[in-house]
């Protein structure tokens, strides 16, 4: 495993010679010498296909990325993430999300003791209770049907979810709705309440820890309000499911034993949506779908596992945001999915990946010298391109995007997915070819505007290009591709912490917050100013208790 400092390493000296001598080079006249370039950088797997020749490389480039991951023993610390080992070092713990969906027979052990046969019958009761629920064998405590499935969860126990119930929506029963509750803020279970029937509603409460505040908050109106409206204490049990891995306080907080699904501290919350977390979706499209999602993420697992580095998809896109990200000072990273369905998924990969390498020291607790972690961001195409595409195209900052695009849509309306796919392409081919100042000039001169005009017009339209871009296409957006396609992100994530050297499984940076909020909350309630913390925090809280009259 690494212990060099990634810049120490002669292929980390050999890539900054080469970015130098790439500096002049233009992606349009890549594409113009070599005609074969779409081939070349092309790569198919688990149903996904991605066209990564739009982007600021060359054979070389690629030679030196791969040079640089063998000797940061990606190949190893790949087979140490699938074998248990604990990888997740500061807790002292493995992160085996891929046992969660190995469909094979074949055992995976945490420390010795093999965790499948706990897994599958997590999944047997998971099928068990879905069915239970869908076949309305399951009711409500009036004997009715569940028409609404809330989900009270925040982070993991909500991003990934709510992401592939969205993503498949096609797939939903029809007579089961789903909503996701997260925000401490109370417009949000308020707004949901209002819209629902308690005698019809089954509540599922996510939290890995049963500890988080927002979580445990929202749970509590909940039960209020189905305490209030027809529900008692006798009836909970009918209403109230709870996925966790620390049963005893679920037990505590009400919920009976029986309704609670497991988790495992191997299971990190952002990696979660494989596990019994995955429920709410998994009542809304179906245990044989669900299943397909598993499918769709040990195909791209075993591919990940399997394909030499030249050829594997998740440490080819790892590499190319390492390219940018330490060698052309790329802070962010757009994923711009075009596809309604998907639009969750910018959210979700801002967790999976920020939390996940957004670090400061290596593995070792050494400070890194090296950036890290992009900042992710994105949003629907083509709703973006009338909002912050100007800035792919002429800002001054550099942010490689990902163009994600099923080849088929499940709604075929009109001419829509055609258009749809057009501008996906037109996008991508406008950031790597650019328009040049003579171009933007003779253009406007075609329109017929003056000399002068075009001379002054011209500097304002032309475009560098050169903007790099990953496609990534799958033929529908179905269980499968779904499941292949995040776990893809996943294992581009973890391949980025492994070459940095950082821990990608452990959320420390999370935590102060938490803890500095608490103390806050206390002087928010209490005329108290015992502790002292900043005067702009004092001077905040102050104007907080006189409009609540605390003082
Ligand atoms: O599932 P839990 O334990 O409620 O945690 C929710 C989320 O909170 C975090 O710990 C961050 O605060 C995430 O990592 C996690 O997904």
């Amino acid at each position: 495993m690494p212990t060099k400092p990634l810049i120490d390493q002669t292929e980390w000296q050999a890539l900054k010679d080469h970015r130098s001598a790439m500096d002049s080079v233009h992606m349009r006249d890549l594409f113009d010498q070599d005609p074969d370039r779409f081939q070349r950088y092309f790569v198919e797997a688990a149903g996904l296909s991605l066209d990564y020749s739009k982007n600021r490389i060359t054979q070389e480039t690629l030679g030196h990325l791969m040079a640089l991951a063998r000797a940061r023993h990606l190949p190893e610390q790949i087979e140490a993430l699938f074998k248990g080992e604990h990888v997740n070092n500061t807790e002292d713990r493995p992160a085996l999300h891929t046992a969660l969906r190995n469909l094979g027979d074949g055992p995976v052990e945490v420390d010795g003791t093999d965790i499948m046969p706990e897994v599958r019958q997590t999944l047997k009761r998971m099928e068990e209770f879905v069915w239970r629920v869908r076949s309305t064998q399951w009711r409500g405590f009036s004997n009715k049907p569940f028409t609404d499935v809330v989900s009270i969860g925040i982070g993991g126990s909500f991003l990934g979810p709510k992401l592939v119930s969205a993503a498949l929506k096609p797939y939903w029963h029809g007579q089961l709705n789903c909503h996701y509750v997260a925000n401490i803020d109370g417009s949000h279970i308020t707004e949901v309440l209002r819209h629902i029937n308690p005698e019809t509603t089954l509540f599922l409460i996510q939290s890995k820890s049963f500890r988080t505040q927002e979580t445990l908050e929202n749970t509590r109106i909940a039960r209020e309000w189905f305490l209030h409206n027809g529900g008692s204490e006798d009836r909970i049990a009918k209403h109230f499911v709870a996925v966790t891995a620390n049963e005893a306080e679920a037990i505590d907080f009400g919920i009976t034993r029986d309704n609670i699904f497991p988790m495992w501290d191997w299971v990190g919350g952002r990696y979660s949506l494989w596990s019994a977390i995955g429920l709410p979706t998994a009542l809304t499209i179906g245990m044989e779908n669900f299943r397909g999602l598993l499918a769709g993420a040990h195909a791209m697992d075993r591919h990940f596992r399997e394909a030499p580095l030249e050829e594997n998809m998740p440490v080819i896109m790892a590499l190319l945001g390492i390219w940018y990200g330490n060698f052309w000072d790329a802070d962010a990273h757009a994923v711009l999915p075009y596809d309604h369905y998907l639009r969750g998924l910018p959210a979700h990969l801002m967790q999976l990946d920020m939390e996940s390498n957004g670090k400061c020291v290596r593995r070792g607790g050494e400070p890194v010298h090296w950036e890290t972690g992009p900042i992710i961001w994105g949003g629907a195409g083509a709703n973006g391109q009338h909002a912050y595409h100007q800035l792919l195209h002429q800002g001054t900052r550099l942010s490689p995007a990902d163009f994600i695009m099923p080849l088929h849509t499940h709604n075929p309306v009109g001419q829509h997915h055609a258009i749809l796919f057009a501008n996906c392409l037109s996008q991508a081919q406008a950031l790597m070819r650019g328009k040049t100042r003579d171009e933007a000039h003779q253009e406007l001169l075609d329109k017929g505007h003056s000399e002068d005009e075009a001379t002054r017009l011209a500097p304002h339209k032309a475009i560098p290009g050169n903007k790099p871009s990953n496609t990534l296409l799958f033929d529908r957006a179905t269980p499968h591709t779904i499941g292949a396609l995040i776990a893809l992100y996943e294992h581009k994530t973890f391949t980025q912490g492994a070459i940095w050297d950082v821990d990608s499984f452990d959320q420390w940076g999370v935590e102060l917050g938490k803890q500095l909020g608490q103390t806050i909350l206390g002087r928010l309630n209490a005329d108290t100013d015992d502790i002292t913390t900043d005067s702009s925090t004092d001077g905040l809280i102050k104007l907080f208790r006189k409009t609540h009259d605390v003082d």
